[in-house]
C-alpha cells in the first residue's frame, strides 16, 4: 500500500537531552525516518541549555540510537540521513531574548511549527509565552506536551490556562502515550468494524469487565516524582482512564478527533463518583514490600533509594468502576494498576453473560473475551465446546479461539507508541490526543477519591512485591460473585 506522505514541519525539542528525548523521541524520529514516514523537508532542532556543537549534539543522538534501536533496525544511510536533519540551539528558556534564536533558525520557512516540550510541566507557561513575544508563532504553529497535566483538577487548570493562552485548542496534542499503542488503537476496529461483537457490547450481554494494567518495575529512581503522584495519579488518571474510555464510549460517528474524544468525555463524565463507605470497599490502594519479580530479591517501596519512611503513597489500586448511563448501568468495570507485580501485562477481560437456559448439565461458563494490550498482543475468546470421546456424554469444557498479532500479521513491525504519536502530530490530527476536557472531567473523578482517602485518614495496604496486589483486591471482585481472570 503507498504510504502517505506526511507534511513537511520544523520540530523545536525543548529538553533535546533529557531522558525521554534520547530514550524514546529521537528513536521514534528515526523510525519514521526509515518507513519513509519524514517529510524530506522536515528539520529538526535540539534546544537545551547546554552548550553544544551541532555536531556535538548528532553524535550524542547517535549514541542513544546505538543504544535504543535494535541492531537489525539500524541503517547506516539512514542514520545518516536523520543525523543531517538535526540542529542543536543552546537556548535559556527562561530568557525571552535568546528565542531570538529559534526565529533566526525558521528564517526562510514557511511549513509548520511544532514545539515539543520535552521539559518539567512547570516550565510549559513561560515558554509558551516566551515563543509567542519573541515572534515565533503563527496560526500553524502545534504544541506537544507531556503527561502529568497537573496534579489535580486545580493544577491543571492553571496549565492549560497558561498553554491555552498562546495556543488554540486546535493547535495543542496532550500526549497520553497509551494511546499511541497499536492494541489500544485496535479497540476502535474490534468494537467498531466487528458486529459480532459490537453488537453485544451493552448491559444485557456483559456482566463485567476487567481492565488491568501491571508493571514489574518499581520506582527505578524516580522516588522524588512518584512519591508526590502515586499509582492513582501516575496510571489511573490517564493511561487506564483513556483505556476504558476507549471500552465503554459510545460508537462516534467517524474516525474524527471530535467525535471520539467528545464520545470519551461523556464516558468520564458518567463515572459514578465513589465517596462515603465505598471508599473502604470500591478502592483498594496497596504499597509495595519486599518480594521477589522473577526469583530476583526486591527491596520494597519504602526501602528505595531516596525513600522517606513515613510516606503512604500507593503503588498499586485497583477500583470497582460504575457507569452510569444507558448502555452500561449495573456493569461493574474493575480498573487495577500496580507497580511490582509478577509480570508485565496490560489487558481487558469482556466477561459475556451466560444464557438464562441450560440444557447442559453443570453450570456453563459465559464467554469471556480477553484482548492482550501487552506484550503478546492479541485476543482469545474463550467459548463452550462439547467435551470429545464417547464418554464425555454433554459435558462442557472451555475452548479457545485465539488472534495472536505477531503470527497472524508477521509482515507489521509494532511501532513504538511515539512513533504513532509524533506522525499524528505532523500530519496534524488530534484523535490520539487528549482534550482539555477530558483531561479536567478525569481529574474530576479522581480529586473525589483522593479527597475522600484524606478525610477518612485511609492508608495503603503493603503487599509483596511480585504478587498481585493486597488479598482485598480479590475480595472486592469475589464479593460480587466475580473473579480477576488469571493470567497464564
Ligand atoms: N521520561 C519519560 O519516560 C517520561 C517523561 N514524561 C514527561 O516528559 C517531560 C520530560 O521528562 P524527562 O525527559 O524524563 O525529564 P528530564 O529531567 O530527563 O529532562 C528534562 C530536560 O529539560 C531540561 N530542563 C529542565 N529545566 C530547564 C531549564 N530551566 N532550562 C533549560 N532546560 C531545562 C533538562 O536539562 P538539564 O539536562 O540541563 O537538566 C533536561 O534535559 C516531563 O514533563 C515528564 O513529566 C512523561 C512520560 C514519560
Ligand atoms: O506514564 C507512565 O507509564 C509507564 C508505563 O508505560 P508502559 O508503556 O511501559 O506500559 C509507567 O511505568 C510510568 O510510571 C508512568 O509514568
Amino acid at each position: 500500500m503507498a504510504v502517505e506522505q506526511t507534511p513537511a514541519v520544523d520540530i523545536a525539542l525543548f529538553g533535546a537531552l533529557g531522558d525521554l528525548a534520547l530514550r524514546k523521541l529521537f528513536p521514534a524520529l528515526y523510525h519514521l525516518d526509515r518507513e519513509g514516514l519524514l517529510n524530506e523537508g522536515t528539520r529538526i532542532a535540539g534546544l537545551a541549555r547546554h552548550e553544544m556543537s551541532a555536531e556535538e549534539f548528532r553524535n550524542t543522538v547517535a549514541a542513544a540510537l546505538e543504544k535504543r534501536v535494535k541492531a537489525d533496525e539500524r541503517e547506516e544511510s539512514v542514520i545518516k540521513r536523520f543525523l543531517a536533519r538535526i540542529d542543536s540551539i543552546r537556548l535559556d528558556f527562561m530568557n525571552v531574548e535568546s528565542y531570538a534564536q529559534i526565529v533566526e533558525w525558521r528564517k526562510g520557512r514557511t511549513v509548520p511549527l511544532v514545539v515539543y516540550m520535552s521539559v518539567p510541566a512547570s516550565l510549559f507557561g513561560t515558554i509558551s509565552q516566551h515563543l509567542q513575544t519573541a515572534g515565533c508563532l503563527d496560526d500553524t504553529s502545534r504544541i506537544v506536551v507531556e503527561k502529568p497535566i497537573g496534579y489535580d483538577l486545580k493544577t491543571s487548570i492553571e496549565l492549560n490556562d497558561s498553554i491555552g493562552s498562546v495556543f488554540d485548542e486546535t493547535g495543542i496534542y496532550r500526549i497520553d502515550h497509551y494511546l499511541g499503542k497499536d492494541t489500544v488503537q485496535n479497540l476502535l476496529a474490534l468494537r467498531f468494524a466487528n458486529p459480532i461483537f459490537g453488537n453485544q457490547w451493552n448491559r444485557d450481554n456483559i456482566s463485567y469487565v476487567e481492565i488491568t494494567v501491571a508493571e514489574t518495575v518499581g520506582i527505578e529512581g524516580r522516588w522524588g516524582y512518584f512519591d508526590g503522584a502515586g499509582q492513582l495519579r501516575d496510571m489511573l488518571q490517564n493511561h487506564v482512564m483513556q483505556v476504558l474510555c476507549m471500552t465503554a464510549m459510545e460508537p462516534p460517528a467517524s474516525l474524527d478527533a471530535d467525535s471520539i474524544r467528545a464520545e470519551k468525555v461523556k464516558v468520564l463524565k458518567a463515572l459514578r463518583p465513589i465517596t462515603g463507605d465505598a471508599l473502604r470497599t470500591n478502592v483498594i490502594r496497596g504499597q509495595y514490600a519486599a518480594g521477589q519479580i522473577d526469583g530476583q530479591a526486591v527491596p520494597g517501596y519504602l526501602e528505595e533509594e531516596g525513600a522517606n519512611t513515613a510516606s503512604s503513597t500507593e503503588t498499586f489500586v485497583a477500583i470497582k468502576a460504575e457507569i452510569d448511563n444507558w448502555r452500561w448501568k449495573g456493569v461493574p468495570f474493575y480498573l487495577r494498576s500496580g507497580k511490582r507485580m509478577p509480570r508485565k501485562e496490560t489487558q481487558i477481560v469482556i466477561h459475556f453473560r451466560q444464557q438464562e437456559h441450560n440444557i447442559f448439565p453443570g453450570a456453563a461458563a459465559g464467554n469471556k473475551l480477553v484482548i492482550r494490550l501487552q506484550p503478546d498482543e492479541g485476543l482469545t475468546l474463550e467459548v463452550q465446546a462439547k467435551d470429545g470421546g464417547l464418554n464425555a456424554g454433554e459435558n462442557l469444557v472451555t475452548g479457545e479461539m485465539k488472534l495472536d498479532f505477531k503470527t497472524a500479521f508477521p509482515q507489521a513491525r509494532i511501532p513504538d507508541a511515539y512513533e504513532r504519536l509524533i506522525l499524528e502530530v505532523m500530519r496534524g490530527r488530534q484523535y490520539l490526543f487528549v482534550r482539555r476536557d477530558e483531561v479536567e472531567a478525569s481529574w474530576t473523578w479522581i480529586d473525589t477519591l483522593q479527597d475522600g482517602f484524606a478525610e477518612q485518614g485511609l492508608k495503603p495496604e503493603a503487599y509483596a512485591a511480585g504478587s498481585w496486589g493486597p488479598k482485598s483486591a480479590n475480595e472486592m471482585v469475589t464479593r460480587d460473585g466475580n473473579a480477576w481472570k488469571e493470567f497464564f
